[in-house]
């Protein structure tokens, strides 16, 4: 019997099938693949070339983003630090179950401080890589495809990541996507260099 939280006189129940039967199920490993980065960088464009490229080599994989859980699981959330780290403590432990699953679960979040993505982490250490979408903010100021950069810039958007709130970069992601010469790689050289290493570490096959 255990306290965990504000949840008194809980048990945990153990099930007879586990993740490594469903991992053996679907020839992979369960992990979470966190994409952070500025509004624009690219994480959505990202997350969903990784999904495209695991699902052509017969992978399972699910994508969590941001913006589209913020239609519902997280719409009671705004912008301010504490919805911020609330925002991402859920994604964070939806990611964990999806992973549990035997899914290659790939969430897709500004996530902007260290604290936040090092606490997702901690909930599975071994199975938990951090890809950081390293694009200046010129580039996504440039790109700016929903305006949002343009609002903050006239100041009808307070607190807009970058720009008058921060966005603070790992210091120990497994992955850093950056530009070569000025030029970011394409959509699929990005998911490319993530498929790669998670074949390294073996994540494309069953234990
Ligand atoms: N104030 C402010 N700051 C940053 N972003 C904002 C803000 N207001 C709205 N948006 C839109 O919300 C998307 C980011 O949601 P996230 O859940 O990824 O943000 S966070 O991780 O909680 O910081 C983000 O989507 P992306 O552009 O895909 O990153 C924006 O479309
Ligand atoms: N590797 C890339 N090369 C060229 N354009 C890109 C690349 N990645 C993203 N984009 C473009 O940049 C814009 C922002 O990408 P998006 O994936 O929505 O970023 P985010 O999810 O980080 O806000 C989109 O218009 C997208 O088409």
């Amino acid at each position: 019997m255990s306290t965990v939280g504000n949840s008194t006189n809980i048990f945990w129940h153990e099930c007879p099938v586990g993740k490594v039967d469903r991992q053996k199920l679907l020839n992979q490993q369960g992990c979470v693949v966190w994409i952070t980065g500025l509004s624009g960088s690219g994480k959505s464009t990202l997350a969903c070339s990784l999904g495209r490229t695991l699902h052509s080599r017969g992978k399972l994989s699910y994508v969590l983003d941001g913006d589209n859980l913020r239609h519902g699981l997280n719409k009671n959330l705004g912008f301010s630090p504490e919805d911020r780290t609330e925002n991402i403590r859920r994604v964070g432990e939806v990611a964990k179950l999806f992973a549990d699953a035997g899914l290659i679960c790939i969430a897709s979040l500004i996530s902007p401080y260290c604290k936040d993505r090092d606490a997702c982490r901690a909930l599975l250490p071994e199975n938990f890589f951090e890809v950081f979408l390293n694009m200046p903010l010129e580039l996504c100021e440039e790109r700016d495809p929903k305006g949002l950069y343009k609002l903050a810039r006239a100041g009808k958007i307070k607190g807009f990541t970058g720009i008058d709130d921060p966005y603070e970069p790992p210091s120990n992601c497994e992955i850093e996507i950056t530009q070569k010469d000025g030029i970011c790689p394409t959509p699929n050289e990005m998911a490319g260099q993530v498929v790669s290493y998670l074949e390294d570490k073996g994540y494309l096959e069953a234990q």
